[in-house]
């Protein structure tokens, strides 16, 4: 069997995973054990009849910050069972932001902590001692890591040998290749009067891959430029956007 990947999740809310974890592609890959994914909670680390997670921050000013000695209790546990060299990721918006290339990169590693931080965030001497990466899905604030944490655990599960059957890999063929994904069709053929392009209906399978090609170069283009800026085109790719301006300028 293929080594399963291990998440252990660092978090206050670990209720907020079984969803994830039970329904859909994740679903899936728990139950047929390609993934596994354990909650560290750090209120279970604390011993004052509150069970206090949160404490004030020096220097002042609002919010709490997540309580240090629960924290990293809960981090130690974590590696105890993923082991030492577990990979540990702290979600925030100082973090490096997450492309493709980042989760395929993200794919490799077997075991990986994810720390999810709640209030204003965690003590820097935390993420100096114990986080190899900090990690953002996107520039804006969230009340807590876990949504991040969900959305990063099911970019990578994705890559996962056997997680997806073929059929759904063509979405990440088109990002794999850093492209946008070509527009998609199914029933009915004319819907609120609008066909569904003919060469779909073709069955010719080598004008369909140009001509989902050909989308997906224009559709990126189009709507993000910088992306392309990164992409050294094949000789295909550019041959099919260069005819695509020709088409626009006749
Ligand atoms: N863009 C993000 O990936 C992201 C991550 C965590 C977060 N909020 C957390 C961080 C510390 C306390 C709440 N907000 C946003």
């Amino acid at each position: 069997m293929t080594p399963e990947k291990w998440f252990g999740v660092v978090s206050l809310f670990p209720d907020m995973f079984a969803p994830f974890t039970q329904q859909g592609v994740i679903g899936r890959a728990v139950k047929s054990g390609k993934l596994s994914v354990d909650t560290f909670n750090p209120r279970d680390f604390t011993h004052d009849r509150h069970r206090t997670v949160d404490d004030r921050p020096y220097g002042g000013g609002p919010g709490m910050l997540m309580m240090v000695k629960p924290l990293t209790d809960a981090i130690h546990a974590a590696k105890s069972i993923g082991g030492e060299n577990s990979k540990v990721i702290y979600l925030s918006p100082q973090g490096k932001p997450l492309d493709q290339a980042g989760v395929q990169r993200l794919a490799n590693i077997d075991r990986t902590i994810l720390i999810c931080g709640r209030y204003e965030g965690i003590d820097e001497r935390v993420i100096e001692r114990h986080v190899d990466e900090e990690v953002s899905i996107g520039d804006y604030v969230l009340s807590g890591g876990e949504l991040p944490a969900m959305v990063l655990m099911d970019a990578v599960a994705r890559l996962v040998p056997g997680v997806l059957g073929h059929k759904a890999s063509a979405v990440e063929d088109s990002f794999t290749d850093g492209l946008l994904d070509c527009p998609h069709y199914t029933r009915p053929e004319v819907l609120d009067g609008q066909k569904v392009p003919e060469v779909l209906l073709s069955g010719d399978h080598e004008k369909i891959r140009q001509w989902r090609l050909m989308q997906s170069l224009v559709r990126t283009k189009q709507r993000r430029p910088d992306l392309l800026n990164h992409l050294a085109l094949t000789e295909e790719q550019q041959r099919l956007l260069d005819q695509y301006q020709a088409l626009l300028r006749q």
